[in-house]
């Protein structure tokens, strides 16, 4: 067997009596030079900017955010490797995505989050064949997550990305029989019947974490414990105040600022958002050398980019 560091072990001794993940979780972009490779140096800064300017606890590293399908597993392992090195006492936990077409570089990459002291791995259903079952979906999971027992595992359910349209609530019933490290949910979708199935039919100790950010408000309502997203890297100050008021049982005051969100949410639609655009948002707003999205994305319009920036800070104040 090999050695693992020290703080690898504390953490996988301690994994299952760490907090339950709640509130805001940032899904990361991730930095690239102006030619398109990964530049790691940006983690540190990018870490501060977080914490110190929106509030955030959580990090979720690899996800679609971050290109995390568009990149190679030695490129995926040295952002997982930064991300928790960096997050140390800044951040309370750093959840890396792992999934893959493959399984075994899958595995690869849940081996890895344990060993470098993560506090969790996710994982998106394989989105070019496609598991034609609950089950089978579920038996990928299983042979996944068993290349890192220790670590919580949050199942990801993002269907309109990964054309997987098994049902959340139908994946999750019985999964911590065939997976013990099963620890909770991130779901990726409007659909407020599946989602509310699953808050329903779980245990509370489960957390439930919503990730349509546009309409955050809806699932908080569902019993959301918190929301992993990818506006919470520039919008944390106000998803913050969302999660603040919601929580003293302020139902009005949520409205008001889940509607302004709305308003931004619904002119950068209108001017075309997407990965690309919010990352560069994120450039404009956190003035983090991000760099491009990666090919197959193209680069967005740096029209476009400056009016949805203006919208948010005449909308929500500076960022
Ligand atoms: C499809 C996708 O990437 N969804 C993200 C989370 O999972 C969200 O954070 C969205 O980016 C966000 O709600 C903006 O539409
Ligand atoms: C948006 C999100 O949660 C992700 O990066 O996967």
């Amino acid at each position: 067997m090999t050695a693992l560091p020290v703080c690898a072990l504390f953490s996988q001794m301690t994994s299952s009596v760490k907090r339950p993940l709640t509130g805001l979780v940032a899904a990361t972009f991730t930095p690239l030079t102006p030619h398109g490779e990964v530049d790691v140096s940006v983690i540190g800064p990018y870490v501060d900017y977080l914490v110190n300017k929106q509030g955030i606890k959580h990090v979720f590293v690899n996800g679609s955010t971050g290109e995390g399908m568009s990149l190679s597993v030695n490129e995926r392992k040295a952002l997982a490797a930064e991300w928790c090195r960096q997050s140390k006492n800044k951040l309370e936990q750093v959840i890396i995505h792992v999934g893959c077409l493959s399984v075994s570089d899958s595995k690869e990459l849940a081996r890895h989050a344990a060993e470098i002291g993560a506090d969790g791995i996710s994982l998106i259903a394989p989105s070019f064949f496609k598991p034609s079952s609950r089950d089978c979906l579920v038996q990928f999971l299983k042979e996944v997550t068993s290349a890192a027992p220790h670590l919580p595992f949050y199942y990801y359910h993002l269907p309109a990305l990964t054309g997987v349209h098994i049902p959340a609530a139908s994946v999750l019933d019985g999964i911590q029989k065939s997976i013990p490290s099963f620890q909770g949910l991130k779901f990726s979708d409007k659909d407020l019947l599946d989602f509310g199935l699953c808050v329903y039919k779980s245990p509370k100790s489960w957390p439930m974490l919503y990730g349509v950010d546009e309409q955050l408000l809806a699932g908080l309502a569902l019993g959301a414990h918190g929301a992993i997203g990818s506006t919470y890297n520039y919008l944390g100050t106000t998803f913050n105040e969302i999660l603040d008021t919601f929580a003293k049982g302020d139902l009005a005051g949520a409205q008001i600022l889940q509607f302004k969100v709305q308003d931004v949410m619904g002119f950068a639609m209108q001017h075309g958002f997407n990965l690309s655009l919010s990352k560069r948002l994120m450039c404009l707003l956190s003035g983090l050398p991000l760099g491009p999205a990666r090919l197959p994305l193209a680069p967005c319009s740096e029209e476009d980019a400056r009016l949805v920036q203006a919208k948010i800070q005449e909308t929500l104040g500076p960022q």
